[in-house]
């Protein structure tokens, strides 16, 4: 025991303890210890978080950000690996001359108050120390335990006993602190060369883990099927192993269940007994020999250490399922490297879904540089793989590397569907649209691509919600549909949730749910009055279509069209029947919904005048209808429309030759060709002022041609702006500020946008 474990374990003098960087997971679980133990603990950071507000409640006096205050009279000073020499807090303890020391050294004089248990390795620890950790506490040795994250059956992520005499400990080898511990017991995983950012080579890392062996009191428990982890344990003279076969562990007739494994424990040859694993994947089976040979070498109960890994739930961010229905499964996983990739891929497989989609986040530049070669393989195994930019930990950027490295590499190997995605921000949006029913979605990575998964599974169980509103053939939803592909300006961020109900009773449905739920509601048609903004329509989108919507049919000399139907689509259907009157709809690119909201007109002729009756739906969900005379319709506005939705309409018009009506058809397309431009636009952009038609004023203005990047007023009419091709929303904007500022400006006109204008400029979802 060290100068610092005896000062731990000295009951009547409690030390005063400063730690730096206090809400990370691993300095956060060394607070919990210390004030396990009955020391006055103070911690800083940068952020305050969750963690920080539990700690608080516990006795942490905690303080953010960081000052040379926070570690006056402390005993001792401990810093996580994120804390840089210049870091106020550190730099006024080395000037006080108050002992300062890493994470790793703390740990191991607290580890050195017991006997320890070290879990290392390059893959696998959290899992394993939680799982031994679980095990020795269900089999009734009180130990006290330190893992690297959250885990649900334990609690907390630290935890000190104060009857036990164990304690559990995951051992980090990124930094060679591994060789500062002297425990009872150690379980070494595997050993693969990572953390290349501190170690030369394999032989460096080996040797860290050689002295870990050396300096092991008791048992060591290695798995056999690592050939360097095999070496280095057998070193020690009490080591045991377990693996697949040959080893003093083995597992038999292994079964893999839907979510959980289950398999016989075979020692020396002699069967042990049955374990039902909570948690799935071959690569799981072996942590749990890990955990079973360990609590058997400790002389707990066999029966008791089988129920346990029954009731092990898994690490967070270990395969966590987040979202599971019928349709869909969303799981989180920590892996960061590409064995930690192919194990958790082949988990995935073997829940056999539709598709395995994956987000993947590179964690480290160093780590993406060295292994990229390797990740572009494992990725491979998945149907389609999202790689976002690297999340950088504490590294500074290495020129050249970034996620693209691993798509470049995966395309380079084969020929697997890996893209780029590069802002984790807006991930969510690409990968939430691409999902379709039966698909897994993992999350992969140790820094914050779990958000995005998080974000997905929240909107899907509202989606669900909305889909069991209607059978099944009556509504189709989808999340983040980018409403670009919905509007004929082709511009526009994603739609939070895209409802396209294929009945009355399912748009009624809908109407009265979001309504319940304070879900924001808006109803689209075409597309083709629209300008929606770069950051999307926060809230349900309705888009009626197809179903009753479709229909389209005359009857009796009226033509009776859904909301859903195109405008030149009833004039066609008009116009075989010898229905005339229609024909300047010919070349108006909306649906019957959105021209009755708007009162569309052209070539003199309005909407409403051919309107007989509207079927429509009240903000209550009711169905109603009313005729023409009931309703007041505006120039470019219908008011009884802004708040109700039209779900159907019946139209007149004049009996009249075929003749006639196609010479009208075809005059009304001359004149529309030869006025308006043919280039993606939402029609005209303002209404027409009493002073003068929009477009003569804009051409007036000698705005014609001008532009904001890819946004441009037509060179035909001066009331359209076109997209040249990728244009933003924010672009569009732009060029039609600029053209109210001139009008004001120059002739006192104030224009009004025809266009509705919907959503919000920044992602709010
Ligand atoms: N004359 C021309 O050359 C042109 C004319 N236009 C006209 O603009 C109209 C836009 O049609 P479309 O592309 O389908 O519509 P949009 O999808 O562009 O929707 C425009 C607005 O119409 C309202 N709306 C849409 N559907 C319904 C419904 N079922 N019930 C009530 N309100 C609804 C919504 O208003 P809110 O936000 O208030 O809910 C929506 O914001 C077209 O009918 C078209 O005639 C467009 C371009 C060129
Ligand atoms: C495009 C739309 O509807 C259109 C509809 O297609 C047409 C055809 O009937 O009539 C309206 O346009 P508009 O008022 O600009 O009609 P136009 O006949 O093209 O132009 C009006 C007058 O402005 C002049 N003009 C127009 C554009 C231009 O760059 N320069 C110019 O001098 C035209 O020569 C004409 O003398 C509707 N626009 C509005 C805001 O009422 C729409 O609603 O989105």
């Amino acid at each position: 025991m060290n100068d610092l474990s005896s000062k731990l374990t000295d009951r009547d003098h409690p030390l005063r303890i400063h730690l730096i960087g206090v809400a990370g997971s691993g300095m956060s679980g060394l607070a919990l210890l210390l004030l396990g133990m009955g020391h006055r603990v103070s911690g800083s950071d940068r952020v305050t978080s969750g963690e920080t507000e539990r700690m608080q409640k516990v006795g942490l006096v905690f303080s953010s950000p960081h000052t040379a205050e926070a570690v006056q009279g402390a005993d001792v000073v401990v810093y996580s690996s994120a804390i840089r020499p210049e870091n106020p807090a550190y730099a006024a303890a080395k000037e006080a001359g108050i002992p300062v020391i890493r994470r790793a050294e703390c740990l191991a004089a607290i580890l050195h108050t017991r006997k320890g248990i070290v879990v290392s390795g390059t893959h696998g620890k959290t899992t394993t120390s939680s799982m031994v950790a679980h095990a020795l506490r269900e089999g009734g040795l009180q130990p006290s335990h330190y893992v690297g994250a959250e885990i649900p059956v334990l609690g907390t992520n630290a935890r000190w006993s104060e009857d036990g005499e164990w304690m559990v400990a995951e051992g980090d080898e990124s930094d060679g602190t591994l060789a500062l511990y002297r425990p009872g017991c150690s379980i070494i995983l595997n050993i693969e060369a990572e953390h290349l950012d501190h170690y030369k080579d394999l032989d460096e890392i080996k040797a860290v883990f050689a002295t870990l062996v050396s300096q092991t009191s008791g048992p060591v428990v290695y798995c056999k099927e690592c050939a360097v982890a095999t070496e280095v344990a057998t070193k020690s003279d009490q080591a045991v192993s377990y693996g697949w076969s040959g080893a003093d562990y083995t597992a038999a007739e292994i079964r893999e269940l839907r979510g959980a494994t289950a398999f016989t424990v075979v020692r020396n040859g002699e069967i042990l007994g049955d374990v039902e694993l909570g948690i799935p994947g071959r690569h799981n089976v072996l942590n749990a020999l890990a955990a079973i040979a360990t609590a058997d070498k400790l002389g707990a109960d066999f029966r008791l250490v089988s129920r346990a890994l029954n009731t092990f739930a898994g690490a967070k961010r270990r395969f966590e399922t987040k979202y599971l229905s019928q349709r869909m499964r969303i799981v989180d996983d920590y892996g960061h490297h590409p064995t930690e990739l192919a194990a958790t891929l082949q988990t995935a497989r073997s829940l056999k879904p539709g598709r395995v989609v994956v987000l993947f986040q590179p964690h480290r530049y160093t780590r993406t540089q060295a292994l990229a070669d390797d990740f572009g393989k494992v990725l491979q195994a998945a149907d389609k793989v999202f790689v976002t930019d690297v999340y950088p930990a504490s590294e500074l950027p290495i020129p050249g590397v970034s996620g693209a490295t691993i798509v470049d590499a995966a395309k380079a190997y084969g020929d697997g569907d890996v893209v780029s995605l590069p802002s984790l921000a807006t991930a969510h949006h690409v990968v939430g649209n691409f999902l379709e029913p039966g698909d897994l979605l993992i999350t992969l990575g140790a820094g914050n691509v779990h958000e995005a998964g998080t974000r997905i599974a929240n909107d899907l169980k509202v989606l669900e919600e909305i889909l069991r509103l209607a059978p099944r053939d009556e509504i189709d939803a989808k999340l983040y549909e980018p409403m670009r592909r919905h509007t004929t300006m082709l511009v526009g961020g994603p739609a939070q949730f895209w409802i396209e109900p294929h009945s009355f009773e399912a748009f009624a449905a809908v109407v009265s749910h979001c309504r319940e739920r304070g879900i924001a509601l808006r109803v689209v048609g075409r597309g083709s009055n629209l300008l929606v903004r770069d950051g999307g329509i926060r809230g349900a989108v309705v888009h009626p279509s197809g179903g009753v919507f479709s229909e389209c049919r005359a009857e009796d000399g009226k033509v009776i069209a859904g909301a859903g139907v195109r405008l030149k689509k009833l004039a066609s259907v008009a116009q075989a029947a010898g229905i005339g009157g229609f024909e300047w709809m010919e070349g108006i690119p909306g649906n019957v919904g959105g021209a009755l909201r708007m009162n569309a007109g052209a070539m003199g002729t309005e909407t409403f005048d051919q309107v007989v009756s509207v079927t429509f739906l009240d903000e209550d969900g009711e169905i109603r209808v009313r005729s023409r005379e009931e309703i007041v319709a505006n120039y470019r506005d219908v008011p009884e429309l802004r708040r109700n939705f039209a779900l159907q309409a019946t139209f007149e018009g004049k009996p009249d030759t075929a003749e006639a009506i196609q010479g009208r058809w075809d005059a009304s397309r001359s004149k529309r060709r030869a006025s308006q431009p043919v280039a993606a636009s939402a029609g005209c952009i303002f209404k027409n002022p009493e002073e003068t038609p929009a477009g003569k004023l804009v051409d007036e203005l000698g705005l014609k041609g001008s532009n904001e990047g890819k946004a441009r007023v037509s060179e035909v009419h001066g009331n359209f702006i076109v997209n040249g091709g990728g244009a933003t929303a924010s672009e569009v904007l732009a060029v039609i500020e600029r053209i109210k500022a001139v009008a004001r400006e120059t002739r006192g006109i104030e224009l009004e946008t025809e266009v509705k204008v919907l959503g919000e400029d920044e992602f709010t979802f």
